[in-house]
């Protein structure tokens, strides 16, 4: 059995990610946090998320009341903003927790990147260099060796794993770049609301086109360009892709589906459509990615959907932390 704390649990990816790991069998919760200012402290985790009333009877404590020592912590989630995880990870490491961090903090290497798109300067550039992207159906090798797992952005998942197979299998036109067009619900913006992603204002419109953090994310991982266009939906939970690539010539309906067969045979967090394409009806609430595709004269239209919250975040964590410990990969999860 293994000794978890889950920092920022009161947020709607933490929230997840006490939901599954409360029902793992390998799994003991020890503690659940938020920031020492908030309003949460002392609250039951069921008095914020009411959905889980009789299920989960956990208390909020402050993170600034905590001590380590002889505590027998194994694994720390992290479901908080990129800022505070940047500080948080190197104390757990140093500590000797495995971490597995949901936020942007440990997830490129080009350091760079953290300047212009994040606007922070990083500090702990020994620590990025080690931490691995978990990207769970293709890191498999590295994440059962990791200290730190940086899981991807809700965005970055889907888009990668819809391009991977065919950017792996070269079958791509490499003069033509892929267009990615996004739509996400209003969750991905997390539980704390702003003016822009009130759900009153948000009808559906493009974001961040060219700007958003996601867009060097996936280029680093992927390892070609792309242009990278989200939207903001009125709905709560779910992320929907349309990409549009050029095939080289010759490729066939059954040749793009024999591909992703071949990578995602054995992926249970992955389902391939043959005959429909994937909605957000179809993964919401759900932890898989499902893939289809069509073409048309050389042309493949990709469309992946996840649940943002889920294969997006929590659920993905979850299956890193699996492979990680060599339990079962969907354990707590399917
Ligand atoms: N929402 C999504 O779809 C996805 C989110 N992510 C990433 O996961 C992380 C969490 O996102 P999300 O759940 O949406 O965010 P939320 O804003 O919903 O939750 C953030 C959580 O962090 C807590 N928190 C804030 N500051 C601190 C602190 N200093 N110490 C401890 N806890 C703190 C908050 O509680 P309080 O403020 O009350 O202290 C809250 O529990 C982010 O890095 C996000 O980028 C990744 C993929 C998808
Ligand atoms: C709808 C919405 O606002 N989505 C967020 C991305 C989701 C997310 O949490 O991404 P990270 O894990 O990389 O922070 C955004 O566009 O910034």
């Amino acid at each position: 059995m293994l000794n978890v704390l889950i920092v920022g649990a009161s947020g709607y990816a933490g929230a997840e990610l006490v939901n599954y790991m409360h029902r793992h069998r390998f799994a003991n919760i020890k503690k659940i946090f938020v920031s020492k200012n908030s309003l949460d402290i002392g609250k039951m985790f069921s008095d914020v998320h009411h959905q889980f009333t009789d299920m989960i009877h956990l208390r909020f404590e402050s993170i600034s009341d905590f001590n380590l020592v002889d505590q027998d912590i194994n694994v720390v989630f992290l479901a908080t903003d990129h800022n505070v995880s940047h500080d948080m990870v190197p104390f757990f490491l140093s500590s000797g927790c495995i971490v597995f961090d949901l936020s942007a903090a440990y997830r490129v290497r080009d350091c760079k990147i953290y300047t212009d798109y994040y606007r922070f300067i990083h500090k702990y550039k020994k620590i990025l260099e080690k931490s691995v992207y978990g990207l769970a159906e293709w890191k498999e090798k590295e994440i059962k060796k990791a200290s730190l797992v940086s899981v991807p952005g809700c965005y970055a998942t889907c888009v990668q794993l819809a391009l991977r197979p065919l950017v792996e299998e070269k079958i791509l036109c490499s003069q033509n770049i892929p267009i990615i067009n996004a739509i996400s619900g209003v969750s991905g913006a997390g539980r704390k609301s702003n003016i822009t992603n009130s759900f009153c204002q948000v009808s559906l419109q493009p974001y961040n086109i060219f700007t958003h953090r996601h867009t060097p994310e996936i280029i680093e991982h992927l390892g070609i360009p792309v242009i990278f266009i989200p939207h903001l939906g009125a709905f709560y939970r779910g992320i929907i892709t349309t990409i549009t690539c050029k095939l080289k010539d010759n490729i066939q309906e059954v040749d793009v589906y024999n591909i992703f067969y071949k990578f995602y045979k054995n992926k249970p967090l992955i389902r391939i459509y043959k005959k429909f394409l994937p909605s957000i009806k179809t993964v919401e609430k759900m932890p898989f990615c499902d893939i289809g595709f069509t073409i048309k004269d050389n042309y493949i239209v990709i469309v992946a959907a996840e649940d943002n919250l889920l294969k997006g975040a929590a659920a993905q964590a979850v299956q890193c932390f699996n492979i990680r410990f060599g339990f079962p990969e969907t354990e707590s999860i399917l």
